[in-house]
């Protein structure tokens, strides 16, 4: 398997109409690690996420200047269908199509092309199993997904970006919906997935951010404009910050 990419933010800025969500923000997610995004609520996390795969651009009014690199590729000069499949995301709620199971990993593979139907039941067998989801469903694959539950679903969402080959995965908050034990398992799956992919998780989670994270960044609203004000290893963000800023928001004294 070849190593994932990195992925790097240039002077990133997103205005919504006159708001500035977030402002320069120069930002690398380092290959085939887990990168944590922490931060207080409005800081931008969730803006600056949706700018990594351009689904900031289904918003009219966001307009995003600075660079954003998959690898050393700029994205804007990767065809958005081929950047979506290769960036995939997995969001706070979980969003399974109302479809089967089958039809939920069957309906995206057929989209990006994929027709032959051996190699498609392979590929939804091999990413079920990938998230341990094969042994509990493979009886039910023709039921509908939405029947699945809450932690359920989640693992097919994940199953169903891992079905498309991503190099790197950025997730908003994939536990905060979920109960404790199905947290628990999308969290050790997260661990799983270390090394093959790149992952950027948005939680606001501190205790999860520290068992899982390699690097961690905090946001930051500054007068209402998001910016980056630390970034680090998760041990030293947590240990030894060098702002002020973070030092409050990991000790809970402030956010
Ligand atoms: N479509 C939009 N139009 C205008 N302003 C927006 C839009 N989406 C987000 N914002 C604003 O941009 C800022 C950043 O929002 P964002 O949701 O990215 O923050 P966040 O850190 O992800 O928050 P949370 O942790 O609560 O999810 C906020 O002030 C928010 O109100």
């Amino acid at each position: 398997m070849p190593h994932p990419p990195s992925l790097a933010t240039q002077n990133l800025t997103l205005r919504y109409g006159r708001k500035v969500a977030v402002e320069n923000v120069n930002l690398t997610v380092p290959a085939g690690k887990i990168t944590a995004l922490i931060g207080p609520s409005g800081c931008g996390k969730t803006s600056f996420l949706n700018c990594l795969n351009r689904l900031v651009e289904l918003t009219p009014q966001a307009k995003v200047t600075g660079q954003v690199l998959l690898g050393d590729v700029d994205i804007r000069s990767i065809p958005v269908v081929t950047l979506r499949r290769r960036v995939g995301m997995l969001f706070q709620q979980p969003n399974p199509f109302p479809l089967s199971i089958y039809e939920n990993l069957a309906f995206p593979l057929r989209e990006h092309g994929l027709r032959d139907k051996v190699a498609i039941t392979g590929t939804i067998e091999a990413s079920l199993r990938q998230v341990g989801l094969w042994d509990e469903i493979c009886d039910r694959l023709k039921h509908p997904a939405l029947a699945l539950s809450g932690g359920q679903q989640q693992r097919l969402c994940l199953a169903r970006a891992l079905a498309l080959k991503p190099q790197v995965i950025l997730m908003d908050e994939p536990c905060s919906a979920l109960d404790p034990l199905s947290s628990e398992i999308v969290e050790s799956l997260m661990r799983d997935l270390r090394g093959e992919y790149t992952l950027l998780v948005v939680t606001h989670n501190l205790a999860q951010a520290r068992r899982i994270a390699d690097q961690t960044a905090l946001f930051w609203a500054v007068d209402g404009v998001g910016k980056l004000v630390e970034m680090g290893d998760t041990e030293q963000i947590f240990d030894q910050p060098q702002d002020d800023l973070t030092a409050a928001y990991v000790t809970g004294r402030k956010g």
